[in-house]
């Protein structure tokens, strides 16, 4: 089943328009990976996709529901989990009380942060130690735990590997792998390390200057504009 449409989407910030008829799908459980280096647009496609801006032309489906035109927070509450570049935790709660507001924002008990705590092995012995003081490997894991206990049905990536030491990286490769075979998870996920990307992507775009390709991988299918 295809998870995410994404059809001629076009968005930016006042005049400026940065995505140019950008359309793709994502199926159930795929891992979508697109590649471009700084400023070519990847983060703004994630925020058009959550809502955080509007869009200007285009329309963007979640499991066949248009959802282009609603407020972050209703996206979010139909299964979007967005962790963009930056991590934004909440520095003075703990890991634990971090992971309990995602819970408690999308209509969830706390009661499950102990099973997702129970998945990042990094984070358990730190649970009750505040956001703040973790180094940027540990935030941007609890990032991503933090988005899990939405229980998303679709998971967008703004790069988590910026600023992040190569071990931690590794980490989260092997995290990703783990969630995905545990949980299915469907992810998006925006990324400049090829490196990172292909150790992890089913299926990669190029994002140049708001444009996506697939000129690396003939055998992928072709872009559809709709
Ligand atoms: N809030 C903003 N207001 C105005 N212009 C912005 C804003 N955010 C991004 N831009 C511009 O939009 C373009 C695309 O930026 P975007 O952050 O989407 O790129 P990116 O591919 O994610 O790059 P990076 O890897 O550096 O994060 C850039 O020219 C950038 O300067």
């Amino acid at each position: 089943m295809t998870l995410l449409t994404v059809a001629g989407i076009e968005a930016g910030y006042g005049q400026m328009r940065v995505l140019r008829n950008v359309g793709f799908a994502v199926e159930e459980g795929e891992f979508l990976g697109i590649l471009g280096h700084n400023g070519m647009g990847k983060s703004t496609l994630l925020k058009a996709i959550s809502g955080d801006i509007p869009l200007t032309r285009g329309r963007i489906a979640l499991a066949g529901q248009e959802i282009g035109g609603l407020p972050p927070h209703r996206r979010a509450r139909l299964g979007l989990g967005y962790v963009p570049q930056g991590r934004q935790i909440f520095p003075a709660l703990t890991v634990r009380e971090n992971m309990a507001m995602a819970a408690l924002a999308s209509g969830r008990s706390p009661v499950i942060v102990d099973g997702f705590l129970a998945l990042f092995p990094r984070l358990k012995p730190i649970a009750d130690r505040a956001g703040g003081v973790l180094s940027g490997g540990e935030q941007q894991i609890l990032a991503l735990a933090r988005c899990l206990c939405g229980q998303p049905r679709l998971l967008l990536l703004d790069e988590p590997t910026e600023g992040v030491q190569p071990s931690i990286r590794d980490e989260i490769v092997d995290t990703l792998h783990d969630l995905r075979k545990r949980l299915g998870l469907t992810i998006l996920l925006v990324e400049q390390n090829v490196q990172f990307m292909e150790s992890l992507a089913d299926r990669i775009l190029q994002m140049e200057k708001g444009c996506l390709s697939a000129p690396d991988n003939p055998a992928a299918p072709s872009m559809a504009v709709f």
